[in-house]
């Protein structure tokens, strides 16, 4: 019988990139559109992207490499190696069962995974298919305006087990994300969003309100939006300051730890650091808020210089190898995580595929330490890492 596009395509993908190329045969056009798309001219994802092949690995040989341990701990508890998954929205829409396999998959491969609060299953549901809470799972906050709400939420998270919240901080509006604009995102009905409180039974047929303002051509327009939306509390918060919006979440919660994602700068890790937050993620949000900021690896090395190890940095944006998490533990983050290259497994086949994704970059990585020298995690130094100098011929050391 003669195969289909589709079935020739879908020999098994060993690669990020080949899963990229499938989710791409699979997903309707608009969910596609969503997911791969950032804001404006898309200038931070490609740079997110190519930062990654600036950064040469000067690697150290005889070494007896015979044995790899990418074993990485955060707040105690250790995870098999430094790739954790990051929250994306709406995970339903991609396939399977949507957060529950994802779940399923973090805990099979023993990795972190962090829920968003735009998740289409409940953060009960998520941590009973991570089998309890010995998952370590994260959850990610969207600060509503409406706080009581927000405080519900974070109570009704720590009773599920969540070890951590991971705050957003780039998202006090959406990013313009023209494609969005243009193919708008409805969730289907059948599908909701069970973390969030919404009072209005039609919500699931229309865009929700953070989007009804990424919509708005003119200031009236935005203005009317906000008003409506601010009487529910159904907007970020754009009002969340370093002063107010921390401490004000260590009240909510006794247990679970405070996580910033979404820093760029020194100035921030250092006031997110000052302000008390538990870890940092340096993150552009994949490229979807912003337009136009660094990536996340040149970010990184001026936050891991500015937090001096006071506490854990993180680091998210165009991973798609092994060898790019690598070059982020060499620059001094503690643990990388990966957003669209968890999609494009789900796509390709529910828990499977994101296990599948997981699988090629832990092998990745471990064959990428083998090759460098580096036994362990700590032996991952900047010194093997240069930089292409643009000012002549060679590498620059870092
Ligand atoms: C489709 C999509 C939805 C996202 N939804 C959220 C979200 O709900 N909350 C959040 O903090 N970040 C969200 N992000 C950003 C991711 O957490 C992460 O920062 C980003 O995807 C990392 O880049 P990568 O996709 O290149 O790995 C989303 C990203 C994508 C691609
Ligand atoms: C309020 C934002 C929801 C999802 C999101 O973060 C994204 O699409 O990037």
């Amino acid at each position: 019988m003669a195969k289909t596009d589709l079935e020739v395509h879908d020999d098994k993908p060993l690669t990020i990139a080949e899963f990229e190329a499938i989710a791409k045969t699979k997903l309707k056009q608009q969910v596609w559109d969503y997911y791969v798309s950032g804001a404006e001219d898309q200038i931070s994802i490609q740079r997110n992207r190519e930062a990654f092949t600036r950064l040469i690995i000067r690697p150290r040989v005889f070494r007896d490499v015979t044995k790899i341990d990418t074993a990485a701990t955060l707040f105690g508890k250790e995870y098999a190696f430094p790739v954790g998954i990051s929250p994306s929205a709406y995970q339903k829409l991609v396939g399977g069962d949507g957060e529950l396999d994802v779940a399923r998959a973090a805990t099979g491969r023993k990795t972190l995974m962090i829920l968003s609060t735009n998740a289409t299953c409940s953060c009960e549901d998520v941590i009973d298919a991570a089998g309890g809470p010995d998952a370590h799972f994260w959850f990610q906050l969207y600060v509503s305006q409406n706080r009581e709400k927000s405080a519900r939420l974070i109570r009704r998270v720590e009773a599920a087990g969540y070890k951590a919240l991971a705050v957003t901080v780039d998202t006090p509006v959406l990013g313009n994300r023209i494609n969005e604009r243009k193919t708008q995102l409805i969730l289907p009905a059948p599908l909701s969003l069970p973390n969030m409180e919404d009072t209005d039974p039609d919500r699931s047929k229309k865009p929700s309100l953070n989007r009804e303002l990424l919509q708005a051509t003119n200031r009236q327009e935005a203005d009317r939006v906000q008003e409506a939306a601010r009487e529910r509390g159904l907007l970020n918060d754009p009002s969340l300051t370093w002063n107010e919006t921390i401490p004000w979440i260590r009240k909510q919660t006794s247990t679970m730890k405070v996580v910033v994602k979404g820093v760029m700068t020194a100035e921030d890790a250092l006031l997110a650091v000052e302000g008390g937050a538990d870890a940092i993620v340096v993150s552009n949000h994949g490229g979807r808020q912003l337009d136009g900021v660094s990536s996340t690896v040149e970010a990184l090395v001026e936050v891991v210089d500015a937090v001096k190890g006071r506490v854990p940095v993180l680091v998210d944006g165009g991973i798609t190898r092994g060898s790019d998490v690598f070059k982020c533990l060499a620059l001094g983050a503690d643990f990388c995580l990966v957003g669209r290259p968890a999609l494009w497994g789900l796509a390709y086949d529910g828990r499977r595929g994101v296990e599948m994704v997981l699988d090629i970059l832990e092998r990745e990585l471990s064959r990428t330490m083998a090759l460098s020298g580096a036994r362990n995690l700590q032996e991952i130094q900047r010194g093997m890492l240069g930089v292409e100098r643009r000012d002549g011929f060679g590498i620059a050391k870092l």
